[in-house]
């Protein structure tokens, strides 16, 4: 395959792809079990990827969150306890690989020219806000453009392939981020088991982001690996387990109920279905496993009687107050008294451009 096919692209120019943080709004995280979920994009963090022709294939550590020289062992302790062992080297590796293997397997041509990939990235560390896959997602799009191929690797398969990268180093973890993050703006999401084994894909439709209320994010600095906090969970309901099952499948009909919510503008009952969603993830995996900071900031705003839910598997929340300003400025002041960060969500719009749109399966 390499080196036969397609030609190098015509000017050595640098690519630069931004993927932006996500908001889970309902039924996460059911897309781990092909249940459904509304999940938007928000412009409020993001992560970058640059691609740059180079004579060697170099994938460029991050002098922070790739960190190897530490002024000190208990430095390098304290990193370790705080943010893990791992920075995102590893998910532009993956993502590179999976992304040969795919063109590979499909007899898509790709040029023998070399680059050197590097990120950067503010989307809060390991917040359940995305930060890996918008690594992922940003480098991916750097590949489909750097190879040409944006025409022939289509919309829906992009998550998929998006999400083998972090599969490839065994992190748990769904596919409603990914589509967030490919498709831009507010998408309504189905992952039925037998058409995703028919077609590799679930069923996504966008949303208007017009139809969404505003919403607030809360966060704390207080990563999480989103793999660990998901292991036990799928692997009751790998072994069968009726209780993680039945729940899940209760999760999953949020999303449905909240699409017709969300179509109505019927925002009472968007709060009641938010307010579910957190109470059905923290019978399934347990306080432990959820953290009690991570807890306290669904609390905090349900102190004030806005509707609160993670945004992911742990360490940002999602707001909705019903009540209007008086008591956004309430949960203002209760997240500030906390200790936790809070800002107004920016939806992100679509982010299909001209060539991706023909590469959706309703157009061809
Ligand atoms: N901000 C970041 N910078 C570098 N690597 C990151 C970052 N966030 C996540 N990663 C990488 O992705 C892996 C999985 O992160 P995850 O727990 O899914 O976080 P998130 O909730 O942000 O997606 C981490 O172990 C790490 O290798
Ligand atoms: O538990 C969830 O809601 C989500 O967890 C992961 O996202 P993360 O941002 O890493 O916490 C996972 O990738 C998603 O598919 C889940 O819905
Ligand atoms: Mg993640």
């Amino acid at each position: 395959m390499e080196g036969n096919g397609a030609p190098p692209p015509p000017s050595a120019a640098i690519i630069e792809h931004k993927a932006y943080a996500r908001i889970g709004l309902l039924g996460n995280p059911s897309d781990v079990y092909y249940g459904r979920t509304i999940s938007l994009n928000i412009s409020n963090f993001w992560a970058s990827v640059r691609l740059e022709p180079s004579s060697d294939l170099v994938i460029v550590p991050h002098p922070t969150h790739d960190l190897v020289k530490f002024t000190s062992l208990s430095h390098l302790t304290n990193r370790l306890e705080n943010e893990g062992y791992y920075g995102g080297v590893r998910l532009l590796m993956a993502t590179c690989k999976v992304f040969t293997k795919y063109c590979k397997e499909q007899g898509i041509d790709l040029h023998n020219n070399n680059f050197s990939i590097s990120y950067e990235t503010n989307i809060p560390r390991q917040t359940g806000l995305s930060g890996s896959s918008a690594i992922v997602c940003a480098a991916f799009s750097c590949l489909l453009d750097f190879y040409n191929v944006r025409d022939k690797i289509g919309v829906e398969i992009r998550p998929q392939l998006i999400l083998n990268a972090e599969k490839e180093l065994g992190i748990v973890a769904g596919l409603q981020d990914r589509v967030a993050q490919v498709y831009g703006g507010l998408v309504y999401m189905e992952f039925d088991k037998e058409k995703m084994d028919k077609y590799g894909h679930g069923n996504y439709t966008a949303l208007d982001t017009s139809l969404l209320p505003p919403l607030y994010l809360i966060y704390a600095e207080n990563p999480s690996d989103s793999g660990k906090v998901h292991s036990t969970v799928r692997q009751r309901w790998l072994d069968g387990d009726e209780f993680i099952i039945s729940s899940m499948e209760e999760v999953a009909n949020l999303a449905l109920e909240g699409k017709t919510a969300l179509l109505e503008k019927d925002y009472s009952k968007l709060a009641t279905l938010m307010n579910q969603n957190f109470d059905l993830r923290r019978r399934m995996f347990g306080d432990a496993a959820l953290g009690g900071l991570n807890i306290e900031m669904v609390e905090v705003g349900r102190r004030v009687g806005a509707a609160t839910k993670f945004t992911g598997s742990g360490g940002a929340v999602v707001a909705f107050c019903p009540d209007g300003a008086s008591q956004v400025e309430l949960l203002e002041e209760a997240c500030r008294k906390s200790g936790f960060f809070i800002q107004p969500v920016k939806v992100v719009p679509s982010l299909l451009n001209e060539i991706d749109v023909r590469t959706l399966s309703s157009k061809k």
